[in-house]
């Protein structure tokens, strides 16, 4: 008979919206984790802030406040405390008493992933994150294993549940923004400071990962050019619809010619496009490779249990590197692209304008957009019931960035424009 293998202490930082659903199925699937892993897995401590707080389906004596005491005497730490510090000391300090981590910080791993990466290396253990970008998504995994042995050319994807929701919510329901932010607090999926959501900064976190994988370099999170969605009005909802689009809050990273563009902005997708119509706290991505083609990789982004999923499944993968020795990828960042300018990114426009409704108008409006070498994929008018005022919405073909943003400002400028109501990046057409 095969001598049981000792188990496995896991150390729980965070009992909150995912550290909790991560304590409740470390124990309810402890018989099937044992036998995946090989060993079973212990939790020995959760590390918060307050012991003496009674948590659903938790056992108190496990409850600590002493998380520098409970990472050194594991063997797998899992972090779901969020934000800088001290989530990345203690990570280190896991490191150095040899434990494996994981976590689903990607603000941490956008700021500081290399000084993380070398410290894991160093200590010869893993460091995990599928959890950090799309949630339950199987997504870092595919990336950074399944497809090494190609070359990904672009990451196009709905990363943020919460934005997806609000952007969701306000178009099949015409509810106001605030009303629903509030909502999407309340289901657990905004960060713990909600303007890291709806500003792009977690989308942006996450499109500097996935950049990092996709490109084997490292961009980090001030490589990120990144725009929220607190501008968009229920006009824009609305006008998006009449012209056969969704908006979505996009991560977007590509190898062009210029280096490595990764960025974050509300677009708009033709409805017919297939992350046109994920809806809810769902996350989508598309990956393209240049012998794979294109990948799609759907899922509940944001949540406790989706989460939680993606976390346990890192804590059997890192667990099973112990029992059989050896551990996983580390940090693959050979490649040294450039970062592209963010004004040369090659994009489409989507403009209104409140024009004055009198002959000539649209052709000098058509001449700007031409002297600019931009082409008019439409353009449509539309009279105002006052009268004397039109409002002009003019999608471009694609150009750089730098030109689309130029002939917007001239355009601005003109007598006969009342008013740029809104500009809006359109994508996937
Ligand atoms: N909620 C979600 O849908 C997802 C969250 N994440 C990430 O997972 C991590 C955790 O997120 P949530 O569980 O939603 O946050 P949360 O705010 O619900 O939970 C974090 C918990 O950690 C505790 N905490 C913070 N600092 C502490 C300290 N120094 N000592 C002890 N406890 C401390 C807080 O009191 C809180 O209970 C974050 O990095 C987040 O970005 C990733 C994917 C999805
Ligand atoms: N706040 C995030 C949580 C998951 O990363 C989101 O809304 O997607
Ligand atoms: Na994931």
């Amino acid at each position: 008979m095969v001598a049981p293998k000792e188990a496995l202490r896991v150390g729980l930082l965070g009992c909150g919206v995912v550290g909790s659903q991560v304590a409740r199925l470390l124990v309810e699937q402890s018989e099937d984790l044992a036998a995946r892993v090989g060993a079973p897995l212990e939790l020995v401590g959760i590390a918060v802030r307050d012991t003496s707080k009674a948590r659903d389906g938790v056992d108190p004596s496990l409850l600590t406040d002493d998380a520098h005491g409970l990472v050194a005497r594991c063997d797998i730490v899992v972090e779901v405390l969020g934000g800088i510090e001290p989530a990345r000391t203690l990570i280190l300090e896991s490191f150095a008493a040899g434990a494996s981590v994981v976590t689903a910080n990607k603000a941490l791993l956008a700021q500081d992933g290399p000084t993380l990466y070398s410290a894991a290396d160093a200590a010869g253990v893993d460091l995990y994150f599928e959890a950090a970008v799309a949630g339950a998504i199987p997504l870092v995994r595919p990336m950074r294993e399944s497809l090494a042995g190609d070359r990904v050319t672009r990451v196009l994807g709905i990363v943020n549940g919460t934005t997806n929701y609000i952007l969701d919510e306000m178009t099949t329901k015409g509810l106001a923004f605030d009303e629903v932010l509030r909502t999407a607090q309340e289901l657990g999926y905004a960060e713990a400071d909600p303007t890291a959501d709806v500003e792009g900064h977690d989308a942006a976190a996450k499109a500097a990962i996935l950049a990092s994988l996709a490109f084997h370099t490292r961009v980090s999170l001030d490589d990120v050019a990144c725009e929220g969605i607190t501008k968009i009005s229920a006009d824009d909802v609305a006008w998006a619809t009449e012209t056969g689009h969704a908006i979505k809050l996009l991560a977007i990273a590509e190898l062009t010619d210029a280096g490595v563009s990764a960025r974050v902005h509300p677009a708009l997708l033709p409805s017919r496009h297939p992350l046109a119509g994920v809806g809810g706290a769902f996350n989508a991505v598309f990956v393209e490779a240049e012998a794979a083609g294109p990948l799609m990789f759907y899922g509940q982004g944001a949540g406790g249990a989706p989460t939680a999923s993606a976390v346990i499944g890192d804590v059997v993968s890192v667990a099973r590197h112990r029992v059989l020795g050896g551990k996983g990828p580390d940090e693959s960042s050979y490649a040294s692209h450039p970062l592209a300018p963010a004004d040369a990114a090659v994009t489409s426009y989507q403009f209104r304008l409140r024009v004055d409704d009198k002959p000539g108008v649209l052709a000098r409006v058509a001449q700007v957009v031409a002297e600019h070498s931009v082409s008019i994929e439409a353009m449509r008018q539309q009279g105002t019931p006052a009268g004397g005022v039109a409002n002009l919405v003019l999608t471009t073909h694609r150009a750089p960035e730098a030109a689309l943003a130029a002939t917007v400002a001239e355009i601005a400028g003109l007598d006969v424009v009342q008013e740029v109501t809104s500009v809006l990046r359109v994508e996937g057409a």
